[in-house]
Order: C-alpha cells, then structure tokens, then sequence
C-alpha cells in the first residue's frame, strides 16, 4: 500500500518540504555509545534560509547528515516531499541527493585534479545530461558566482573564497530544493563570509532555492531568517528573524 504521511492542514499550507519525525542516532556501543540526535522533530519550508547553531558535539552536522540521507539513522522518520527517506535504499537515496539536494562543506570538497567548470559540471554528468549542456549549464553556474573567468583553473589555483564559490556554484548547478551547507564560511576571513552569504541571498531571493547552514558564527546565523538552536542531541530553541513568505 503506498504509504502517506499524516500532514497536518498548517503544515501543508506552510510550503513543506522536509518533516522529521523523533529522529534519534546514536554512535558506537557500550561506554563509547553517544546519543547524537535524540527524539527530534523539525520540519524546514521551502524558499527558507536556516540557520543550525549549538556548542560543540551538540549534534548540527549529525543533523544535518541525516536529513540528507548522507548518514543512516537509528531511529525516527524523515519525509521529504511526501517520500520516505528512512525507508529508502542506499541507491535511492543517492539518486534524490543527486536530483534534488547540493551540499556545500567547510573544506570545499573539490576534486583537485579537475578544473573549476569540470568540478561544477560533475553533478550534471551524474544526472545524465549531455557533456555540451552540461558544460553549459556549469559556465553559467560559474557565472553566477562571479568565477566564469577562472574556469580553467584548477583548485590549487584559488583563494579559499573562490573555491568555495567553485563548491557554491557545483551545489546549486542542477537547481537543487535544497543546498546544506556545514560551516561554509568556516575557513573564510569576514570579507569573503560576507560574498558568500550575499551569494546565497541572492540565490535565495531570485531562485526561490532552500538552504540549511550549520554555524558557529552569529554573523552568518543572523543572515538566516530561522535560527535552530540545538543543545546535546536536541532543538532546544528557534527563533524567526523574518515574516514567512
Ligand atoms: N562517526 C562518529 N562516531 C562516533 N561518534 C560521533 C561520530 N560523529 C559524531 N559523533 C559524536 O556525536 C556527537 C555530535 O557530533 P556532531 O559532529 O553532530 O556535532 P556538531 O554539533 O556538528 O559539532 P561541531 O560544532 O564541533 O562540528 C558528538 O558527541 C560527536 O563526538
């Protein structure tokens, strides 16, 4: 029998894109055993920008590896438009990462042997499109990061600032719903934080696209019009900077 979810009327008129139902993971065995994630329920709206914040090992990157499907869970439900991602298989996952989510991390994650374009084009290989759109699409993406004439460069070639508009660029490249971000500003100095957010602002504003950010930094946090503080495994507090659209 297909399965549904029990949306509830407010949650349907809000825009829903991903609700997690008692997510709970836990880490390792016996005195090693951590419970990362315990009992959480949140629920992220599309065209939102999020902001995850907390103490040290309080869980934001669990979180946020879980929700994606990048990491298993122990425990609870996660629906992402409707579908059940705690019932998929690792090749179903793989293929919703692939067509609907892009992820941008503290450390880039190019390819260095690859050049700007063919780092951001990656996703578009994987998602079957022709080598010439593709390579298109990725000059475009390029574009929009303010990179298109360091296309031919290779990783090793850029600041900081500018591989992570390169990682920006590969994580946005095939309209994901939804881009996570684990502390992309991380590595940054105040300037660079400060393009990449009003990239991501844009991106937001024009292009109607869904970010989560896990943060550190209350000045990346205050960009985010919803501000998820978690506290040991758990959301202990969430704050609204803007009206909901
Ligand atoms: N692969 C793992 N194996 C065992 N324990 C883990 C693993 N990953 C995370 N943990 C533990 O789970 C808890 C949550 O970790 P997580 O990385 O989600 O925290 P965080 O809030 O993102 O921390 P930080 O801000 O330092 O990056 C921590 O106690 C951490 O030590």
């Amino acid at each position: 029998m297909q399965e549904m979810y029990n949306y509830t009327h407010s949650e349907t008129e809000t825009n829903g894109l991903i609700y997690c139902r008692s997510l709970s993971k836990i880490y390792g065995y016996g005195e090693h055993r951590t419970e990362a994630l315990k009992q959480v329920n949140v629920n992220l709206a599309q065209g939102e920008i999020t902001a995850i914040m907390g103490p040290s090992g309080c869980g934001k990157t669990t979180l946020l590896q879980c929700i994606s499907g990048m990491d298993d869970l122990t425990e609870g439900e996660i629906w992402f438009r409707g579908k059940a991602v705690h019932r998929m298989g690792e090749d179903e996952k793989d293929a919703l990462r692939a067509e609907s989510m892009g992820f941008v991390f503290q450390n880039y994650n190019l390819i260095p042997v690859l050049t700007a374009v063919e780092n951001v084009e990656l996703p578009m290989l994987t998602k079957g499109y022709s080598r010439k759109k593709s390579r298109s699409i990725a000059l475009d993406a390029l574009g929009k990061v303010g990179l298109f004439d360091r296309q031919n460069h290779k990783p090793s070639q850029m600041s900081g600032g500018q591989q992570q508009r390169v990682a920006l660029a590969r994580a946005i490249v095939h309209k994901p719903l939804i881009v996570w971000a684990d502390e992309p500003t991380g590595a940054l100095d105040r300037q660079t934080s400060d393009k990449m957010l009003d990239l991501m602002d844009y991106l937001n504003k024009e292009e109607g696209m869904t970010f989560v950010i896990v943060t550190h930094d209350p000045h990346v946090a205050a960009r985010a019009g919803r501000i998820i503080y978690m506290d040991s495994g758990s959301i202990i507090h969430e704050k609204r900077t803007v009206t909901e659209r």
